[in-house]
């Protein structure tokens, strides 16, 4: 057996002491990112274990790297050596608007079938926010991550496929609604019960392990009857089934009793919730969504707690235990090669990467020394321009600071 090769055994991840980790350093700002990120992530490893634990980092390629090294924007060898290690951190890849290549950020979720886009969003104290009550947002979006109107089908307007699409749904479906047929582009939503109950049950598992009051089903189910509206139903009856749910108050809440503890499971249409979380967050914990609610609600609720520059984020299949962590943000072309930007996103999503190894002490460093660094009010441009009398510091000072904090 390779000794440095995490692996999962009858559901359990099993981390030797000098496990490969494959990274990925992604575009834009994902070079100046990763470099703090990883300092942070070895200084805290070191600390909390000294020689006895270190990660062996991998670098693999996707993105314009693996386009100037290979001639592939998602080289297969970067798939497999995920696959084969298991656990692995990416930066930001950049998806061109419109026109061009799908996203490669997509397209490693579904090739490794990455179900559960795990974000968490809290406040963190001394973080400058725009809403009054920061510190009652507490909640973890569970947002699934390989269906929806992201399974990328769709046809373009004034192709011969388009116009194929649209004989057969008018001739064939009785379509009559489609309002200008000659210049539609058309695109099709897949939402399955099996995509729905696995993400469900990872959301309701997170909820029980970690005692929280509430799952939210946040769906658009009044309008895309069969398929948020679905993705509404199923998840209840999962509740049901796998876990003796019971009607709260009359239903369709359900509450679920364990361990002296009641977890109501609950659903919210999405537009009222974009408006409930910024009113009155503190009635949701765990959140349960589609592929895109899930990406709005996630920039949404990272805005609230002082923006997407500290939202954190991971992709997992809780079967094969294959995952990436990666920021919730993007590339932020403008910022390329500036050594600007906050790497929070990043360095959390590390934090919670060593969570998910069960490398909790030199998970808490990191968080020890981003309180502290942020206390200091030692930040980068993002935070310093809406503080007052904060000290503004470059990308890589940053980490700089959060290891000084430690
Ligand atoms: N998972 C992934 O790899 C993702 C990739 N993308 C891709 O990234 C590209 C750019 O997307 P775009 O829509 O501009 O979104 P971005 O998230 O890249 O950037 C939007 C804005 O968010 C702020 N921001 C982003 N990252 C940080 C950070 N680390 N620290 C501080 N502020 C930050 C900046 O705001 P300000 O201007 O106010 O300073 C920035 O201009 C696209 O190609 C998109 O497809 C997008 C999302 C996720
Ligand atoms: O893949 C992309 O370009 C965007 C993805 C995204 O916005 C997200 O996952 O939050
Ligand atoms: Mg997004």
């Amino acid at each position: 057996m390779n000794e440095s090769k995490i692996s999962l055994i009858n559901g359990k991840l099993h981390v030797p002491n000098n496990p490969v980790i494959p990274f990925i350093e992604g575009d834009g700002i994902g070079p100046d990112i990763w470099k703090a990120t990883k300092l942070v992530i070895d200084t805290a490893v070191n600390k909390a274990y000294g020689d006895y634990r270190r990660i062996k980092w991998q670098e693999v390629y996707a993105g314009e790297k693996a386009f100037e090294k290979t001639g592939e924007w998602l080289p297969e060898a970067t798939i497999n050596s995920i696959k084969k290690y298991l656990v692995a951190i990416k930066g930001p890849l950049t998806t061109p608007i419109g026109g061009g290549m799908r996203s490669l950020n997509v397209a490693l979720r579904q090739q490794l079938d990455l179900y559960a886009c795990v974000r968490p969003v809290k406040w963190y104290a001394g973080v400058p926010t725009p809403v009054k009550h920061p510190e009652r947002v507490d909640m973890v979006i569970f947002r699934e991550n390989t269906e929806d109107i992201y399974a990328g089908i769709e046809w373009l307007d004034g192709t011969p496929e388009v116009k194929k699409v649209m004989d057969f749904l008018t001739n064939e479906m009785g379509v009559t609604a489609i309002r200008f047929p000659e210049t539609t582009s058309i695109g099709i939503k897949p939402v399955s019960k099996e995509g729905t109950e696995r993400l469900v049950r990872a959301a309701i598992l997170y909820a029980l392990e970690n005692k929280k009051d509430s799952v939210t089903l946040v769906h658009k189910g009044n309008i895309m009857k069969f398929t948020e509206g679905k993705f509404k139903e199923w998840g209840y009856q999962l509740a049901k089934d796998e876990f003796s749910a019971h009607d709260y108050e009359g239903g369709p809440w359900q509450v679920i009793d364990k361990d002296g503890h009641q977890l109501i499971i609950k659903d919210v249409i999405a537009d009222a919730f974009l408006q409930q979380i910024i009113l009155r967050p503190e009635q949701y914990d765990i959140i349960a969504t589609l592929n895109l609610n899930g990406d709005y609600i996630s920039d949404a609720l990272a805005a609230i707690v002082g923006g997407i520059g500290i939202a954190p984020g991971a992709n997992i299949n809780y079967k094969t235990g294959v995952s990436i962590f990666e920021a919730t943000h993007g590339t932020a072309p403008k910022y390329k090669d500036l050594d600007k930007v906050n790497p929070s996103s990043e360095i959390l999503s590390g934090v919670m990467m060593l969570e998910y190894l069960g490398w909790q002490e030199a998970a808490d460093f990191i968080v020890k020394g981003l309180k502290g660094a942020i206390k200091n009010k030692t930040v980068t441009y993002d935070f310093e321009r809406l503080m007052t009398d904060a000290t503004l510091l470059k990308c890589s000072e940053f980490g700089k600071a959060i290891v000084k904090n430690m």
